[in-house]
């Protein structure tokens, strides 16, 4: 018996407290006791109150709030309790909404596998636990062939833990209200403004543009510009190192140079290719019953020893059988038809950076991992505890975005040029051939013939990010609490876990090499820091740029509305025709400007205030964690300073700590 110190921590925001009675017990190793309502929580409650028993070690906090009239959500941050004993003070992290006037329970901070457990003390919590989250978090389905969504069409549909906070929420929907407004007032000026020239896109082009928008919008006809976006622009991730000459590339009669030209850098090992196949037989919109057009270029690009990765040569199709070889444009054709060729390209980047890289690569992947990770770990889990601050407003943004983006009648039909279905069809395409290597930069960057090269910025920064995280965050945490690979074997709940994200959440893709069981510590690890990597590096490199690198619309035209030249008797006419109209290149612009903003209500990677683990040891990890992300966070600051081209993406104090945008 003795007296126990209670303190509460509701939440920072407005409607965080709440004014129903909440009554607490002590659940201790010998015995539990009834504190009564005592918590009417409002911000930064404490009370002090004698307990007539020996409770012995504290082991959980458990609450129910009592509702009369009125049930009010209460976010509780969590609870710390001193007692007279030696245990000193002890924490129970919350950090969830409190419904309804069900029993909650809130285990003792300490991370605790299975096997942590040896008298059990937290079995039949960890059961009930899943249970109940199983029901919560349900697997939905958006459309067939793609990995699957977390149950729910609306905002509200979604567990109230996952729905954005207060700040978020206003922050989202003033600018999203402000940019449709902005975009309802002068959008009205679209249909009467033309574009006759190719500046005349100025009108459109941001005010509060960055300055990498306004390199963009000087040099976008510069071969070198268009080559540097493959390295370190908007979408980094489909250039390769060319291992033979593209079966594809036919080369016509009368191109012996530019042939003898590939296979000299193919032999120096400097030969690159960008190859859109991906997009080819994608049916293409029809917007206002006017047909927009989609292709699936090829580019060849060569390495330069000073860095600079300049086009060698652009096929805008794939050869068909029964025809001519398709037209090759070359730098050396009459400029139009040149600049007409990368449009052409830079038209196609922009549909796979936004459907592939960013959408399933960025989002749809980590919100795998949320719905999985919430139905197969308890919340006393290591595992859980190291990836919960990765998921935060995820299971929102993305529910936005298959309500208002990729939705029948939303963005993509009504300014893409593959919305209405093609978008789709590119999702399961991009579903179909995507592997785990290809989430892992080790991996991914090794296969693509990109590791070692010093002008892939994005590259050395994936690379150094995905070590801090998987050496310094991971590897330390894991290590904490797995002694061996037999204890990772013997883990039920991660070998569920592990399953359920890759056989259920990815659809069975233990065939691309997702695995399906985790056999050793070292192979925990590279899963997990997969996990964190996508939810924070893997996003913010491919979300990041489009600010920069499509606010200038004829760098990132969202649909062509002429099919692909197939002569290179090209007019700047030509071009402004392909390109959107001003209406089209407005909505894409005030989405693109909104989405890529930089977001005010932001936690970058690692800076999350929660505290899920109690105890000395991963406490020393997370800061040990923070000490490297700043290091290099410093050290691209003074790397940028002296660039031409600042790369940014994956600058830690960039990168946010979940998809949220
Ligand atoms: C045209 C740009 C498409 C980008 C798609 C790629 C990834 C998804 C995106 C998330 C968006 C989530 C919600 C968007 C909600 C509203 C946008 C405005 C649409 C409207 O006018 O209603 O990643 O950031
Ligand atoms: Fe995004």
């Amino acid at each position: 018996m003795g007296k126990y110190t209670v303190r509460v921590a509701t939440g920072n925001l407005f409607l965080a407290g709440s004014p129903n009675l909440v009554q607490l017990w002590l659940v201790g190793e010998h015995g539990e006791a009834d504190l009564g309502k005592h918590l009417r929580p409002v911000w930064g409650k404490e009370f002090e109150i004698d307990v007539p028993l020996h409770l012995g070690r504290l082991l959980m906090v458990k609450l129910r709030k009592h509702n009369r009239l009125l049930s009010v959500d209460w976010f509780c941050k969590w609870i710390s309790v001193q007692g007279p004993g030696t245990q000193g003070e002890v924490f129970f992290p919350c950090y969830r909404w409190v419904q309804g006037h069900g029993i909650i329970c809130l285990p003792e901070g300490t991370a605790r596998t299975l096997s942590d457990d040896p008298q059990n003390l937290f079995k039949k919590y960890r059961e009930q636990e899943l249970e109940e989250r199983r029901k919560v978090y349900r697997w939905g389905s958006w459309k067939d062939g793609l990995i699957l969504p977390i149950a729910g069409n609306r905002q509200p549909d979604l567990p109230r833990d996952e729905r954005f906070l207060e700040d978020k929420d206003l922050d989202f929907s003033v600018s999203l209200a402000k940019a449709l407004k902005d975009m309802a007032i002068k959008g009205t000026l679209d249909f009467i403004n033309c574009v006759k020239r190719l500046e005349d896109f100025k009108k459109i082009f941001p005010r509060g543009k960055t300055a990498l928008a306004e390199r963009v919008h000087d040099s976008w006809k510069n071969d070198a510009l268009f080559g540097y976006q493959f390295l370190n622009g908007a979408n980094p991730m489909l250039l390769r190192r060319s291992s033979r000459l593209p079966a594809r590339l036919v080369l016509p009669p009368g191109m012996e140079d530019l042939k003898t030209q590939l296979e000299k850098e193919l032999q120096a090992g400097s030969l690159f290719e960008v190859d859109f196949s991906l997009l080819d037989g994608v049916k293409p919109n029809v917007i206002i019953f006017k047909p927009q057009y989609v292709a699936a270029p090829l580019v060849m690009l060569k390495l330069q020893p000073d860095g600079r990765l300049l086009p060698m040569v652009i096929q805008l199709q794939p050869p068909r059988y029964g025809c001519p070889p398709p037209l090759l444009f070359l730098p050396s054709d009459p400029p139009m038809a040149w600049l007409l060729a990368k449009t052409w390209v830079r038209s196609s980047d922009f549909q796979l950076h936004q459907l592939q890289s960013h959408l399933l690569r960025g989002h749809l992947i980590a919100e795998v991992i949320a719905v999985a990770t919430m139905r197969s770990l308890p919340s006393l889990h290591p595992i859980y505890k190291l990836l919960i601050p990765h998921f935060r407003y995820t299971m929102a943004i993305n529910t936005l975005a298959r309500s208002r983006l990729v939705s029948e009648g939303g963005i993509f039909d009504l300014v893409v040029s593959t919305g209405s279905g093609g978008h789709v069809d590119i999702l399961q395409r991009a579903t179909a051939c995507l592997t785990y290597r290809s989430l892992c930069p080790p991996d991914d960057l090794a296969d693509r013939g990109l590791l070692g090269v010093k002008s892939s910025l994005y590259g050395q920064d994936a690379i150094r990010l995905w070590g801090i995280i998987s050496r310094r965050y991971v590897e330390g945490m894991v290590g904490l609490f797995y002694k061996s690979d037999q204890a990772v074997k013997d883990d039920l709940e991660l070998q569920a876990w592990c399953r359920e994200m890759t056989e259920t959440g990815l659809q069975m893709a233990q065939d691309r090499g997702f695995p399906i069981s985790l056999e050793s510590r070292a192979q925990l690890c590279h899963f997990v820091t997969m996990c964190i990597f996508t939810c924070t590096g893997q996003h913010a490199s491919n979300h990041l740029g489009q600010l920069d690198w499509y606010s200038w619309i004829p760098n990132g035209p969202g649909t062509m509305r002429k099919p692909p030249p197939i002569s290179k008797d090209v007019t700047e006419k030509d071009i402004v025709d392909s390109l959107p109209n001003l209406h089209q290149a407005h909505m894409q612009k005030t989405v693109t400007d909104f989405l890529g903003r930089r977001q005010p209500v932001m936690v970058a990677l690692g800076q999350h205030e929660e505290k899920y683990f109690s105890g000395p040891e991963p406490q020393a990890v997370l800061r040990q964690f923070r000490e490297e992300l700043a290091a290099m966070d410093k050290e691209i600051e003074v790397r940028n300073a002296v660039l031409d081209l600042p790369y940014e993406y994956l600058r830690p104090s960039m990168v946010e700590n979940s998809v949220t945008i």
